[in-house]
């Protein structure tokens, strides 16, 4: 079953388009990786579908709807994290959980539970009365992170989650996507951390100068660029190699 669809996407911040014609689909239960150099679109590409950016052509669904179809049922559907933090500083670690919850409207009883396994899985239980101005990067990460994992919705939308935590949250965000995968949520991550993707996703998405280069999973992207015993480092350094060929051409 399909849960995302990103069709003949083009879009940008003026009317020169950054995203050209990007076509993809996330299916229930995958987690898929967006990757590619500073610049590619990978954060354009999470705006539009998020809907703070509107494609100038094609069209994005989830769960079938677009979201001027139903922006409601199309904001409830995903969670997002985005790549630098944004919390209210006169809220504390509880009121942002609790504003959450609200906006999402969980049940209490529900809410109590996740919240306490949240905080006990990112080592975060004796923050509840703290404001973000105390926090540090990493904890600033990980407020965005609970936020984003204390609701159950279809899609969990990740810009580049593994830059400002240490090891013991990065090994916390992982385990926390692969239980919510298991039971049948779907990722799109976009990440520069490219051992972690290789070993982690289903399927990667390639993204060169707003255009998909490639997509498929690790063999799929081993076939297209004739190198099959290539990691993830070595298809986007070749992918790098074809962009300076092309400007030398
Ligand atoms: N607010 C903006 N206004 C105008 N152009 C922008 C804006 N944000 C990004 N761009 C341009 O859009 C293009 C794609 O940027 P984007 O942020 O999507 O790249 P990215 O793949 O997420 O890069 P990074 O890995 O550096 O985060 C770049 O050429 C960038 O200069």
């Amino acid at each position: 079953m399909t849960v995302l669809e990103v069709n003949n996407v083009t879009g940008g911040y003026t009317r020169k388009p950054v995203l050209h014609d990007l076509t993809f689909s996330i299916g229930k239960g995958e987690l898929v990786g967006l990757i590619g150099l500073n610049g590619a679109g990978k954060s354009t590409t999470i705006k539009h579908i998020i809907g703070t950016m509107n494609a100038t052509q094609g069209e994005i669904r989830l769960n079938g709807k677009t979201m001027k179809e139903d922006p409601a049922i199309y904001r409830s559907s995903f969670s997002y994290i985005p790549e630098t933090p944004v919390l209210y500083d006169e809220l504390t670690l509880m009121e942002h959980l609790q504003l959450t919850a609200m906006a999402y409207n969980l049940d209490s009883s529900v809410f109590e539970a996740r919240k306490d396994s949240l905080l006990k899985e990112f080592r975060m239980e004796k923050r509840l009365n703290w404001f973000p101005s105390h926090f540090s990067k990493g904890m600033r990460q990980k407020v965005m992170i609970m936020c984003a994992f204390l609701v159950n919705p279809s899609l969990y939308i990740i810009d580049e989650p593994f830059v400002g935590l240490d090891p013991l949250g990065i090994q916390s965000l992982l385990d926390q996507m692969k239980t919510r995968k298991e039971e049948g949520a779907s990722v799109l991550m976009s990440t520069h951390i490219l051992s972690t993707a290789e070993k982690f996703c289903d399927r990667i998405l390639l993204l060169h100068n707003g255009k998909i280069r490639a997509q498929g999973t690790m063999d799929d992207l081993r076939a297209i660029f004739h190198m099959p015993y290539a990691t993830l480092d070595d298809l986007y350094i070749e992918m790098t190699k074809e962009q300076q060929d092309e400007k030398l051409a």
